[in-house]
């Protein structure tokens, strides 16, 4: 659904085959698009009106009275007050037919046009005349992805799907949700963001930069769509484990948002991604002549903040207090202070900290039923101890202390963090950033890994420093001495910074580790057995996290939330998964895991009330399926 601005106008309008609804109230079942849209007197929230009454959904829609264009009753565009000398903006609602039609991915159907909607939609001699169902078109999309050898020519050709035909988009990735994870999403993106100033093609999000202080509230209005209900934003400085990709990053929110819609349901008009531009500090890029970003160092304190203010609140003015903002691979000297911040007055939640704290403590959750114990008698060792690193201890801590009843300070010390200096201990308290300071323990110093191993030999080992092949064969070897089965998660993205591969974990362990990684690896033959490991991504999570908030109407997120998506998630590994060494159960049943995520993640936010969407439904599960985008086609009259 369009809502163009009056410089889009003309490459929109609908030539000879547009019809104006002109009627002050009618039913409309065919694909509308507000061709013009333009605030008239300078009334605001005139846009946001107008967008209300358009639709993305081909089902009959009640245009009230009162939003219609004919202007009187509410005078909503103030066409009624004006005076004469004061303009107005004629505008007109449009149905989308013919060659508009065809190049509008929320309504594209391409070949699966049926001869009757091709008639009535003008669409005769723009088509060839072969009429195919979604399924075959499906079919073919898949053959032609698999044509290409190249991860990144397969993320492209996505790309181009996604901007040509949605609903095929949607359906090719909830159907092949495994072949296609690794494309639109992790290790695939991390490549496409890195060329993303190359590849870039058409806007897939908002860019809001330094440029547009002082008027972002007038940007976010650009945004075709009115009604969103999750923003995915990062800044671009910690892509995955790639670093400072500034401007770049678009991909993160973009796969990010495409995978809320797929995994989770979320009305893909109701996602917004954003990257906020202050400038890059990766000097190959400010060297690049491609680079589509600010071409200058990035604005830190006072500028930064009051950038990041100015966006929240305007996000907030715009839609409302239930809009989701997910903060997405900020680096980590931000990401801390922005969440605390906006935690107290906005709907936020970090994916990294947050999002990867529940992933984690689901597999290990399951996890246990492999190797016996409970969380409280496990002993943690991590490498990196940033957002991910210290977000995860602090939600297994949080866990082991609700589990036992021993408080928190207590639980922590059974958890230890590697840094790129070494072990964390409290010799070092004085220097380390505030959010490492509750894992310095009584210890020597410790600089390299696999000493630290050896010291303190822990049951489960945690890759989150984005540090790639860190786990050795002497440190997967130390682990496998004193564990039977040692788990070992290397949660690094994309996989050329995985801490080891599943290859490595299996084969120095002599087959013996419960491993996970965060981009998935292909299963591992060792021994004349076969070794399938699980993908702990915040993936599993995000999108049934996200769902929960949006169909209870929560205000805030609370751990509380996290811990029982964990809960949700570890409960979906099936006796069969456990079977072959899994933790996770398989992504092909992820919208069955979302609706059950999000049923928890409600059921949560009812109980803390923070629930806004009354009365309660009395079947969450159901109501969440229910609630579920799918992209099957409407039939256009
Ligand atoms: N699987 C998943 O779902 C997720 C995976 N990740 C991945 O985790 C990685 C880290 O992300 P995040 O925590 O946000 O990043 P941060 O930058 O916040 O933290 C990285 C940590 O790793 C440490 N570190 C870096 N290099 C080394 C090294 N060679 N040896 C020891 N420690 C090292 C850093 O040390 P110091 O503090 O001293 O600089 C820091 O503590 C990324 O690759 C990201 O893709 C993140 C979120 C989710
Ligand atoms: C998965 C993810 O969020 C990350 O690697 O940053
Ligand atoms: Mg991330």
């Amino acid at each position: 659904m369009f809502s163009l601005n009056g410089s889009s106008f003309t490459n929109n309008s609908l030539s000879g085959v547009s019809r104006c609804l002109t009627q002050s109230s009618r039913r409309v079942s065919a694909p509308m698009v507000v061709v013009a849209a333009v605030n008239s007197n300078g009334k605001p929230g005139d846009r946001n009106v107008m967008a209300n009454v358009s639709t993305e959904s081909a089902a009959p829609v009640e245009l009230e009275a009162k939003t219609t264009v004919t202007g009187g009753v509410g005078d909503v565009y103030g066409e009624d007050s004006a005076t004469e000398d004061q303009s107005i903006t004629p505008w007109v609602l449009s149905v989308a037919s013919g060659y508009s039609l065809l190049r509008n991915p929320h309504y594209n159907k391409g070949l699966a046009f049926t001869e009757r909607e091709r008639d009535s939609h003008y669409l005769r001699g723009l088509l060839p005349p072969g009429v195919v169902n979604h399924d075959v078109q499906v079919k073919k999309m898949m053959n032609s992805i698999r044509q290409y050898d190249v991860p990144l020519q397969r993320y492209m050709a996505m790309m181009d799907l996604q901007e040509m035909n949605e609903r095929l988009f949607y359906k090719l990735l909830i159907e092949n949700v495994e072949e296609l994870l690794p494309i639109v999403y992790t290790p695939t993106v991390g490549e496409a963001c890195q060329k993303y100033g190359s590849i870039f093609r058409r806007p897939q999000g908002l860019f809001i930069s330094l440029k547009e202080k002082g008027k972002i509230h007038e940007v976010l209005k650009n945004w075709p769509e009115k009604k969103i209900q999750v923003i995915v934003v990062t800044d671009g400085e910690r892509i995955l484990g790639l670093g400072d990709l500034g401007c770049q990053g678009m991909g993160i929110p973009v796969g990010k948002l495409s995978l809320y819609t797929a995994l989770g349901g979320i009305r893909p008009s109701a996602c917004l991604p954003v990257t906020i531009d202050v400038g890059t500090n990766n000097e190959n890029l400010l060297n690049d002549e491609f680079y589509i970003g600010l071409r200058q160092r990035r604005a830190t304190g006072q500028e930064y903040a009051e950038l990041l203010d100015e966006f929240m609140y305007a996000v907030k003015q715009n839609y409302g207090e239930k809009v989701l903002i997910q903060f997405e691979d900020f680096a980590n000297h931000n990401a801390f202070d922005l969440l605390a911040k906006y935690g107290t007055s906005h709907l936020v939640f970090n994916d990294d900290i947050q999002g990867t704290a529940s992933v984690v403590l689901a597999g290990l959750v399951a996890a246990l039923n492999l190797v016996g114990g409970t969380l409280a008698e496990h002993t943690f060792l991590f490498l990196g101890a940033g957002e991910a690193g210290t977000g995860i201890a602090e939600l297994i801590a949080l866990e082991m202390s609700k589990q036992t009843g021993i408080p928190l300070e207590e639980t922590r010390k059974k958890i230890w963090m590697v840094d790129s200096k070494g072990l964390i201990v409290k010799s070092r308290m004085e220097m380390l950033q505030h959010f490492k300071r509750p894992w310095a323990h009584d210890h020597e110093p410790v600089k390299e890994l696999v000493n630290a191993v050896k010291s303190i030999k822990p049951t489960v080992l945690i890759g989150s420093s984005g540090a790639g092949r860190t786990f050795t064969k002497e440190v997967v070897q130390a682990m496998a001495t004193f564990n039977e089965k040692p788990i070992i998660f290397a949660l690094s993205n994309p996989t050329s910074q995985s801490e080891c591969t599943a290859e490595e974990a299996y084969t120095w362990s002599e087959g013996r580790a419960i491993f996970a990684s965060g981009s998935p690896f292909a299963p591992v033959e060792y021994k004349g057995k076969v070794y399938a490991s699980g993908q702990a991504n915040n993936a599993y999570i995000f999108p049934g996290f996200g769902l929960g908030l949006i169909i209870s109407g929560a205000i805030r997120v609370h751990d509380d939330m996290l811990l029982v998506a964990s809960e949700a998630l570890a409960e979906q590994v099936s006796q069969e998964n456990f079977e072959k060494g899994l933790i996770y159960p398989p992504f092909s049943n992820i919208r069955k895991i979302s609706a059950h995520i999000a049923a928890k993640v409600a059921a949560k936010a009812y109980e803390l009330g923070l629930a806004t969407r009354l009365p309660k439904p009395k079947d969450l599960v159901a109501y969440a399926e229910s609630c579920m985008y799918s992209p099957t086609y409407r039939s256009y009259r």
